[in-house]
């Protein structure tokens, strides 16, 4: 009885009456069936459709109501939003020194990142604009061609058409303007004006059609799909910081850095580039002097050497007695690895590499996966199915993945769930072009080959119409100085048809084909006959596209060129020239008249891009949005149709160079006060109902005071055990919502004050504006304003405290929603 009477809800605010209380005496057995635990710890997660029925009629909310009320909705968002950003279990909130002490660093690389640029820039003689010294994606209207899609930051989208003299009206000088066509008409503008307004809506080599164009009487839709862009772009900068920063708690002691290292390293037959020597002393720095497990991309053109940097990490690490496992995207790849590695440690006996394939019968798998458990094989190579609950480590200490975006979805979350507690390497020859690059330094730990090994010699790009006489002749030239050919077709029909004209024509060379829906065991074989030498012309679909390290195959012919992406058959055309003989691409279209302007500049651009690593500097932003997902990962990129690329860009090197203003300062959750005295009292039938009511109501605030998800597994729980609660017990839940949500936010009280709501916090302007910018509903956008370290709304009438509080919980809750926006200490 006194447990029942003294059932706060929290000191300050709602409790249940004496008088409640006094009609359940703890001894009084609950009117209702109660859960088959004793005890109520809301963990216990009961059928929802049996407990609901247990309800009293009185109780008892339409079925869809207890689905749709406020709190599930906001529950829901949550989850989306959280699903969304992160596969890992929540992060905790960070140690304030620990992130400012990192937001500074980045800062600094940041800064010498840009410097460099800045350098670079300079001396390739590139205007120099003052306001916009880096990152000015703006498009120079002369470079339009009618018909392209070009975004006004204010206007929108819209199509240009073209440039035209014009005599403004207050001169009679005739001066140039960009024409401009939008949803409603036609917008002309000084082409000065335009060349500081414009960007380019497509990657340049693309004809995407916007979901629609703007509205020149009405820009509210562009300035939402603006903001949607902006936010997109903030979170994807904040989850990097929280990554990083997250990682940065991860520990593990630093590698002894031995001689035998040195020793390895003077075994490479090759005077390493200067990019691969920067490589290899990051990578060391990360293993021997980090005390955080390195996460590291190597980014690197196509046969630039980025094997080497990985077979160094791997030998630190196995020498030191811990496994190692090199993940390839494609079984072809994984033995080119097992090859590569078995060979470069061949010195070393006791170094045990081991290849885990579905070609292996069912006996050899299960010995091989004993022999990684008991630590028999210290260097493990394999495709995904490394990744599998299966394989058990002995003592995992590196893993190596090659081309990681080739792998599925929830490969990679199992590659990032290895991130947090062994060093991770990852090789990439998708490049990210140099700006991107320069003004991430601080953000991702990266190193970028970017220059070829010496005596590299261009590979030599042909584009024609298609010709038998051709084939035969480019055929025939690399046979004749004893090399090989890949002949690559978009698709698996038509290799047979390719190997019955190429069998009569070189009717005495070994000829076969390769594609991926071939039996696994017949497809390596042949590739290894191909590497060998055995077979001198390959008839393939793109499965050879990357990693590929055949360096008598000199010679690669691509059919139906038009079929494929610019960055595919660049990396299909760094198959050939990967030593320093002079290797051949011959890209055949069917007939010119069959392809688009667009189609034909294009494959001109691949022609004259012959020069080794032009792919990071010919197609910088065709590549830029792949080399992102190396980044940021792949989701967001589809934010980027919100605005157009150039604007994204641009928005996302602000957001870069702006961290440390967007973050907010949690307020301690007891240390949040809630000024509005509402202390709605629960029905009886309800208390009754509950198995526990005093430590329900205590586990409630428990959970609202470790953070918001606790809050929400609580309220999911409880409905599900005791189906929808009743409306007065609907508003304690959400006054505990309120303060969290509010302590989440920075903001330390709440009070009302006839009309007036008010909410004291510690953020700054620019982090108000950037909530409120985000919000998704115009009523609380408009009706808050910040002045005096306050947000403060006026409402139009002075509300009823239940009222009053939902619509504090709808404003909490919808500034909420951007928090994913701002970096949380
Ligand atoms: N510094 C160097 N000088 C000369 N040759 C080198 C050098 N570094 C690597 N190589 C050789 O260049 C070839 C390509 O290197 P590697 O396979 O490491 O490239 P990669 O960057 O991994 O390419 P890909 O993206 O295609 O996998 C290999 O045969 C390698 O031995």
């Amino acid at each position: 009885m006194a447990a029942k009477a003294s059932l706060f809800f929290s000191p300050s605010e709602c409790f249940l009456t004496t008088r409640l209380c006094k009609l359940f005496p703890t001894t009084q057995k609950p009117c209702f069936p109660s859960p088959s635990s004793s005890s109520i710890t809301l963990i216990n997660v009961l059928n929802a459709d049996a407990v609901y029925t247990k309800l009293p009629p009185r109780l008892r909310n339409a079925r869809q109501e207890q689905e749709r009320d406020a709190i599930s909705l906001l529950n829901e968002r949550i989850r989306r939003e959280h699903a969304k950003r992160d596969h890992s279990p929540l992060r905790p909130s960070m140690d304030s020194e620990e992130a400012d002490k990192y937001i500074q660093l980045v800062k600094e690389q940041q800064q010498r990142g840009l410097q460099k640029l800045k350098s670079d820039r300079a001396r390739q003689g590139a205007p120099h604009d003052a306001a916009q010294p880096t990152f000015s994606y703006k498009v120079d209207p002369y470079t339009l061609r009618s018909g392209d899609y070009v975004v006004h930051r204010k206007v929108g989208i819209g199509r240009f058409v073209g440039i035209k003299f014009d005599v403004p009206k207050d001169s009679k000088e005739p001066i140039e303007y960009v024409f401009i066509e939008y949803a409603d008409g036609m917008a002309k503008l000084p082409v000065k004006q335009a060349s500081r307004l414009l960007y380019r809506y497509n990657l340049p080599n693309e004809t995407k059609r916007p979901r629609t164009l703007s509205k020149l009487s009405d820009t509210s839709a562009w300035e939402r799909r603006r903001m949607k862009g902006k936010v997109a772009v903030q979170k994807m900068v904040v989850d990097l910081m929280e990554l990083y920063l997250h990682r940065l708690k991860q520990k593990r002691p630093p590698y002894p850095k031995t001689p035998a290292m040195a020793e390895f390293a003077s075994q490479f037959p090759f005077e390493p580039t200067p990019d691969q020597k920067q490589a290899f002393s990051d990578v060391e720095r990360d293993l021997t002097e980090s005390k955080n497990p390195m996460d590291r991309l190597i980014c690197g053109d196509v046969g630039f050497g980025k094997t080497e940097v990985a077979l160094r990490a791997i030998f630190c690490v196995v020498s030191a007695g811990k496994q190692a496992m090199v993940l390839a995207p494609t079984i072809v790849l994984a033995k080119q690895h097992f090859d590569v590695i078995s060979e470069r440690f061949s010195r070393y006996p006791n170094i045990r590499v081991g290849l885990l394939s579905r070609f292996q019968t069912k006996s050899e798998k299960e010995e091989y996966l004993s022999m990684i458990k008991d630590g028999r094989v210290d260097i493990i190579v394999g495709t995904h199915s490394l990744l599998g609950n299966r394989v058990e480590y002995n003592n995992l200490g590196l893993l190596v993945v090659d081309e990681e975006q080739r792998f599925g979805v929830k490969q990679k979350e199992r590659i990032a769930s290895f991130k947090t507690s062994v060093d991770v390497l990852t090789l990439s020859a998708t490049p990210i072009p140099r700006t991107l690059y320069l003004a991430l330094t601080g953000f991702r730990d990266a190193s970028l080959i970017s220059t070829p090994p010496p005596e590299r010699v261009p590979i030599r790009t042909h584009l024609s119409a298609y010709s038998k006489d051709k084939v035969i002749s480019a055929i025939k030239h690399e046979l004749d100085r004893g090399g090989r050919v890949f002949y690559v077709l978009p698709r698996i029909k038509g290799l047979e048809d390719v190997m019955e004209f190429l069998e009569l024509a070189f009717p005495h060379v070994e000829i076969a084909i390769a594609h991926g829906k071939q039996y696994s065991k017949q497809l390596e074989e042949t590739m290894e006959r191909f590497a060998r030498g055995d077979i001198r012309i390959l008839i393939c679909t793109n499965i050879v596209e990357s990693g590929l390290d055949i360096q008598d195959a000199n010679t690669i012919i691509i059919q139906d060129v038009q079929q494929f992406g610019l960055a595919q058959l660049y990396q299909l055309r760094g198959r050939v020239g990967r030593t320093d003989k002079e290797a051949h691409a011959h890209l055949f279209y069917p007939d010119k008249s069959l392809l688009s302007d667009h189609a034909l500049e294009r494959l001109a651009a691949l022609e004259e891009c012959c020069e080794l690593g032009q792919g990071f500097q010919l197609a910088e932003r065709d590549m830029a949005i792949r080399g992102f997902g190396n980044i940021f990962g792949e989701q967001q990129t589809g934010d980027v149709g919100n605005v157009g690329i150039d604007l994204f860009f641009e928005m996302l090197f602000e957001s870069l160079s702006k961290v440390d203003e967007h973050r907010v300062i949690s307020v301690p959750y007891p240390a949040m006060e809630l000024d509005i005295n509402i202390n709605p009292h629960l029905p009886s039938e309800y208390i009754n109902h509950l198995e526990n009511p005093m430590q329900i109501i205590n586990s409630a605030e428990k959970a609202a005071e470790k953070d918001i998800f606790n809050l929400m597994q609580f309220t999911e729980n409880l409905r599900r055990q005791y189906g929808k609660e009743p409306y007065s017990m609907e508003i304690l839940l959400k006054k505990l919502y309120v303060r969290r949500m509010a302590a989440d936010l920075g903001i330390s009280s709440i009070y009302a004050s006839g009309k007036m709501v008010g909410m004291k916090t510690n953020m700054s302007k620019k982090v108000f504006k950037l909530i409120t910018d985000s919000a998704t509903s115009d009523i609380h956008q408009n009706s808050l304003i910040f002045e005096d370290g306050q947000i403060k709304a006026e409402l139009l009438l002075e509300l009823p405290k239940e009222q009053l509080l939902n619509w504090i919980f709808q404003c909490l809750a919808e500034l909420y929603s951007s928090l994913p926006t701002l970096i949380k200490y």
